[in-house]
């Protein structure tokens, strides 16, 4: 791993204090902080290279354009996607996943058909799912969790039909760190001739991804996750998938041609992405791209477990605190609830510490309801984190929990 101090210094945010407190940033599952590079990158695309991209027959749109797909490359390489047609940019995984939902959902599925979700997802891979319940008729079946917050590969099993034609799964649940062996899911589900897509939100950006090895259908991610901008994220599919796909928003860009009685569709990816895109946020994931690639996400998750390991040992020392999720195979999460206080007031409490933790439903309703709480505080970790945010983290846990009993 390289010099945590040094990678720190990359990211100007934790230089600042919060109320007279050195930052301890430890919410990175929400959204992860950005190193200078991406910042500069983008400050450098508004600066020197802003012009709209694919049209103009200008040096600045074909440099803005040349920077654009320059980043669908690197991410197509991230990915290890066959070819950068299977690679869309969206805002993000909440987008992509509406996006299969709405194209090859609404086109392939009908009244009876079933689709496999689990218990643990966040609800952007629940409720696109409940809306064509609702509207096509189809069966949205879900595989439960454990009380540690796994699945079970043999439930799975005895869940799936021929009527099954899509199952949607997390890769890593963003309330419990459970990381899913979707590699076997998928092959459970091509096995009765189902469609996978995996939620990689908050995989990317701490494990090596290979979508040909995990031979998923489609997979979603969110730049804002993995180190860049917001407003950006990637949908992956297979191009035989997307070819057949109907579009998912009409306009400019998406077109080949337009006459008032017919419209011929652009080739892959920009089917796909009408209008003008997001390019500073493109450009800004193409340089935390590099980012991932010059430390590693194998790297990068190994070290954030051993974090989590840590922080898990420090805070079952504390009276009355439970930890809720603990899957033998775990990512940087560590949810917690504190009996006989509220997660939000001790989450409070810690922010006077300069502390950073989310204490929320996390967007897992589901999760909640299965281990009886309302929410939990969440610290999730980055790899700009190390051991003395943990002492601090739990050593505010610790006055928190004093002042409120
Ligand atoms: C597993 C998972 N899937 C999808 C999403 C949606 O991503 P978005 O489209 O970029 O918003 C999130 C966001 N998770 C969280 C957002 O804020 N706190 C979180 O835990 C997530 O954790």
């Amino acid at each position: 791993m390289s010099d945590i101090s040094l990678l720190r210094a990359e990211f100007p945010i934790l230089k600042q204090t919060e109320n007279g407190q050195p930052l301890v940033y430890l919410d990175s599952a929400a959204t992860t902080q950005k190193p200078q590079s991406v910042i500069d990158a983008i400050t450098q695309y508004y600066t020197q290279e802003n012009a709209n991209v694919h049209r103009g027959v200008y040096g600045l749109s074909e440099r803005a354009t040349e920077k654009y797909e320059g980043a669908r490359e690197k991410v197509r390489a991230l990915l290890n996607a066959k070819s950068t047609q299977e690679i869309i940019f969206v805002r993000g995984a909440t987008e992509a996943i509406n996006l299969v939902a709405a194209t090859w959902a609404r086109d392939q599925l009908q009244a009876g058909d079933e689709v496999l979700i689990t218990e643990m997802e966040h609800h952007s891979n629940i409720v696109p799912w409940q809306l064509l319940r609702d509207q096509l008729g189809i069966r949205l079946n879900v595989l439960r969790i454990n009380a540690l917050g796994e699945v079970c590969l043999n439930a799975m099993a005895s869940m799936l039909t021929p009527k099954t034609k899509l199952v949607s799964i997390t890769h890593m649940s963003n309330a419990l760190g459970t990381i899913n062996p979707v590699k076997e899911m998928i092959a459970l589900a091509h096995g009765v001739g189902a469609k996978v897509m995996v939620d990689g939100a908050q995989a990317v950006a701490h494990m090596k991804v290979d979508v040909q090895d995990l031979n998923c259908d489609f997979y979603a991610f969110s730049g804002h996750k993995t180190y860049g901008p917001t407003g950006i994220g990637v949908l992956y599919g297979k191009q035989s998938l997307l070819e057949a796909m109907s579009p998912y928003q009409a306009g400019g860009d998406m077109i080949y041609s337009v006459t008032f009685e017919k419209t011929q569709y652009n080739v892959l990816p920009y089917k796909f992405e009408a209008g003008t895109p997001n390019i500073a946020g493109a450009i800004g994931l193409g340089v935390a791209v590099d980012f991932l690639n010059r430390v590693g996400q194998d790297a990068i998750g190994a070290y954030e477990h051993e974090l989590m390991v840590y922080a898990t040992e420090q805070l079952q020392t504390i009276d009355g605190l439970r930890i809720i999720g603990q899957a033998k195979n775990k990512g940087g999460v560590v949810s917690f609830v504190v009996e006989g206080v509220h997660p939000h007031d001790v989450a409070t409490l810690m922010d006077q510490d300069g502390i950073a933790v989310r204490a929320s439903h996390h967007c897992a309703m589901p999760v909640m309801q299965h281990f009886k709480v309302p929410s939990t505080i969440r610290a999730s970790l980055g790899i700009y984190n190390n051991f003395e945010d943990i002492d601090r983290l739990v050593a505010s846990v610790q006055e928190a929990i004093q002042m409120l009993r």
